[in-house]
């Protein structure tokens, strides 16, 4: 068993069908005993030393995981009220032996949550079966974890925070488990990572029931991102502007100018050799007065010539639609963010000429440009974010940065990647400018790159410097320089 916080280390995700697979690979091994003690373990670590630990158990698996927990807390002389929110009568198999057991070691199976409040919540409730929104005996437990858990008691869930999704982090209900600390048992399910996922699962940890490793006859559903990808690319001795690639921003509408600028500076930041802003704004004078290293771009360089990536969008406004159609048609290698990509949702004339594209592009946007791009809600492209990634990238033939808590990275061909870095801090205007520019800068001196690989990098990068408030974007490239730059 181990927490999983930085550094962090390249792990594969696996949903509930995946999980359930290699469950039953495994039937020969005596997982849910595996899983309670290591449950009890974790419990008996993160108990304060006094208080009662309630063990709220569930009608299926993840009661039975929670039974054989509270059977080793109560061995270990612990203060332990054990309820079950289900039929004994109606468990399955694994669970309903794990509840004889607890009943002939003398422990006391509750139909009801504790009367006082505890100090420890372990939830139980529901795991990867959550098929529907908690309703009646378990819904009561769900709404009795809310409200101690508001009178100070610490929650740890059993494999997953009980009404949260295992493939999709979609939190079901309106009570759904915040959770101080979260432990996956078997396999790591990208929920926890996305979505709705990073806010109820609290500090993930993960015990593999020594099933190792867990998806060795099983291809995983997606790769959580490691610390790997904060790795800054070394700089050859030899290397000079040139070599180092171009990077072209159009964007900067009037009113927008900050946003091209952001982008372009962390392109420069990143270790692209020039950047060039295309102000659509037309404001005379110097592309950015507080960064006499970017240039006004002239005729040249144009955006066919293979070291020059083109970025468009970032404070675009309408203008940029005019743009598109000779940088579709053009740029040897395109990033495109922002409204660029609304520019694009809005007109069936663009996205033919970007589905056309034989160039490689990144589209990045957030989930409300997603919506736009695929003809759907947000709500719809948040209940799965993973799939709304993969279909962006299949649909447009281009490596997609789905970005939010939880970042799905996507490209045709390649696993889903997710992002565990950044945080609540990069909630403000002008970050995601930030990241298409750092991205841009990344991947300029670098044509032959791996491109969801660089893209993993970029978004890894940005969320490891948006970690800590206060943070405005200008401060995003000050770190950003600070611990990865290249400028
Ligand atoms: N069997 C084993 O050997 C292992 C089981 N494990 C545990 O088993 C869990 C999966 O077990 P299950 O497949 O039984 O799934 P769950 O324990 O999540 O629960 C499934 C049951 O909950 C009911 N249910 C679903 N949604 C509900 C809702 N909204 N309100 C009320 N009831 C609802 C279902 O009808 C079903 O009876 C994992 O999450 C994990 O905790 C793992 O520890 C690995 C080993
Ligand atoms: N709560 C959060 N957790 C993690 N990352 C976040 C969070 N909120 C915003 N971000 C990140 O901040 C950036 C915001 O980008 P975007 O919404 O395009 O803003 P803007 O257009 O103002 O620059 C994205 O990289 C996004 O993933």
């Amino acid at each position: 068993m181990r927490a999983l916080h930085p550094p962090l280390e390249r792990m594969p995700l696996y949903g509930a069908a995946s999980s359930r697979a290699i469950e039953r690979q495994n039937t020969h091994l005596p997982l849910m005993e595996r899983a309670g003690l290591a449950v009890a373990k974790l419990a008996l670590a993160l108990w304060p030393g006094s208080g009662p630990i309630w063990v709220a158990c569930g009608p299926g698996n993840n009661g039975g995981d929670g039974l054989v927990a509270a059977r080793w807390l109560a061995a270990h002389g612990l203060p332990v009220h054990v309820s079950l929110s289900a039929d004994a009568g109606a468990l399955p198999p694994d669970a309903a032996a794990a509840h004889a057991r607890a009943l002939a070691a003398g422990l006391p199976i509750h139909a009801e949550p504790p009367d006082t409040t505890p100090a420890l919540i372990v939830d139980a409730l529901l795991g990867l079966g959550l098929s529907r929104p908690p309703a009646g005996a378990v819904a009561a437990s769900l709404h009795g974890v809310a409200k101690f858990a508001a009178q100070g008691a610490r929650v740890l869930a059993v494999d997953l925070p009980s009404g949260l999704m295992a493939d999709t982090g979609t939190a079901l209900g309106e009570h759904t488990v915040r959770a101080d600390h979260t432990l996956s048992l078997l396999t790591l399910k990208p929920g926890l990572f996305t979505g709705a996922g990073r806010a109820h699962a609290g500090q993930v940890w993960f015990d593999d029931l020594d099933v190792s490793p867990p998806g060795a006859h099983h291809p995983a559903d997606a790769e959580l991102l490691g610390d790997d990808a904060l790795r800054p690319m070394p700089r050859d001795a030899t290397a000079h502007k040139g070599s180092q690639g171009s990077v072209r921003v159009v964007g900067g509408a009037a009113g927008m100018e900050g946003a091209a600028r952001l982008a372009a500076r962390a392109a420069l930041a990143a270790g692209a050799g020039r950047v060039y802003l295309d102000a659509l704004s037309n404001a005379p004078g110097p592309a950015d007065p507080a960064w006499p290293e970017l240039m006004r771009a002239g005729a040249e360089p144009a955006v066919a010539q293979p070291g020059v990536v083109t970025l468009a969008g970032c404070g675009g406004g309408a203008a940029i639609a005019t743009h598109l159609p000779g940088l579709l048609a053009q740029a040897a290698r395109l990033v495109l963010d922002a409204d660029a990509l609304n520019a694009v949702a809005g007109s069936a004339a663009l996205t033919s000429a970007l589905q056309a594209r034989t160039q490689p592009t990144v589209l990045t946007p957030h989930p409300l440009e997603a919506a736009r791009l695929l003809g759907c809600t947000v709500p719809e492209i948040q209940a799965d974010r993973l799939r709304a990634a993969q279909n962006l990238a299949e649909r447009y033939g281009c490596s997609v940065v789905l970005k939010g808590s939880g970042s799905v990275i996507a490209s045709p061909g390649h696993r889903l990647g997710v992002c565990p870095r950044g945080s609540a801090a990069l909630a403000s205007a002008g970050t995601g400018d930030v990241l298409a520019g750092w991205l841009a800068g990344l991947w300029a001196p670098e044509p032959e790159a791996d491109l969801h690989a660089l893209c993993g990098r970029a978004v890894s990068q940005h969320g490891a410097a948006g970690e800590a408030l206060p943070l405005r974007a200008s401060t995003l490239i000050e770190r950003l320089s600070a611990t990865l730059g290249a400028a």
